[in-house]
């Protein structure tokens, strides 16, 4: 179905005491796109990004995801609305306590309805597809580089095989050679699963690389919203010295040669 909307985010409020974070936000998310979400620091990217995932409340508005309104969900609505997100964080990606393999299988081990054997083939073809020999399954999370950590941590938010991957900022902390590898990874399984990602990036390398589509938010709501060639044409001044600035037109001079990424 051409631009289904699988979220969508409606007159929503945050406020923490007096302050307010987001008011009136509205923004529909298709199914298959790749939505980044920008803004200057503070914006609330990062809460909209748990609200998302049911992890916050708003004060006020509606989040609906797969049609059902997940702040007025029943647990059986929010036990299939959480094993079909999947979710990379920024920070505490994985248990350091368990391995690699362990890691993976959580997810899987949690569901409470898959044998081990199930389970251990499932977990292979998850590293497999992040990129991740077997021989690195029993390694622990400490003895592992900064990419491998974040492939470790895609395969696992890959576990139960989602609709929808959440990502919070994907490439920080990694080098520009790992960032640009971890990019192609994620481009190529939202090509071949069909994944809804919804992403927040401060990287501006990582922003042109996968976004279909880009939401900026400023002023507590979102004030733009479109391709990179749309969202650039606003005048607001965070949109002139995110995207127009130095850094931005490096990034911007980089790809505008290629295609723009479907
Ligand atoms: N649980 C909370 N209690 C109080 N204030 C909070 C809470 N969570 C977030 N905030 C505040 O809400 C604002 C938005 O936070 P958020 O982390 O979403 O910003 P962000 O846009 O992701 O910023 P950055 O780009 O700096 O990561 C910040 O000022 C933050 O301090």
């Amino acid at each position: 179905m051409p631009n289904e909307v699988i979220i969508r985010v409606e007159h929503l409020r945050t406020q923490f005491g007096r302050t307010v974070i987001h008011n009136h936000l509205n923004l529909d998310i298709y199914r298959g796109e790749v939505l980044s979400i920008v803004g200057g620091s503070g914006t609330g990217k990062t809460v909209l990004l748990r609200q998302m995932l049911r992890l916050e409340k708003p004060k006020q508005g509606n989040i609906t995801i797969f049609g059902v309104d997940i702040n007025h969900a029943n647990s059986e609505q929010v036990a299939y609305f959480r094993s079909r997100s999947g979710m990379l964080f920024q920070h505490g990606a994985l248990y350091s306590a368990l391995s690699v393999f362990d890691n993976v299988a959580q997810p899987m081990r949690e569901l409470g309805v898959l044998s081990e054997q199930l389970i251990k083939d499932a977990v292979y073809l998850k590293l497999d597809m992040a990129g991740i020999a077997p021989e690195h399954a029993q390694k622990m999370p400490s003895s592992l580089s900064g990419g491998m950590v974040k492939r470790v941590a895609l395969a696992r938010a890959l576990a139960l095989e989602p609709d929808i991957l959440f990502l919070d900022e994907p490439t920080a902390g990694l080098d520009p050679d790992s960032s640009e590898t971890f990019v192609r990874l994620i481009k190529s399984l939202h090509r071949e699963l069909g994944l809804t990602v919804v992403m927040v990036t401060h990287d501006l390398d990582t922003l042109f690389a996968l976004s279909s589509r880009i939401a900026v938010l400023a002023d507590k709501q979102v004030i733009a919203l479109g391709t990179t060639a749309e969202v650039i044409e606003h005048q607001h001044p965070f949109i002139q010295e995110f995207f127009l600035g130095a850094r931005g037109l490096r990034a911007l001079s980089a790809v505008i040669a290629q295609p723009t990424p479907s």
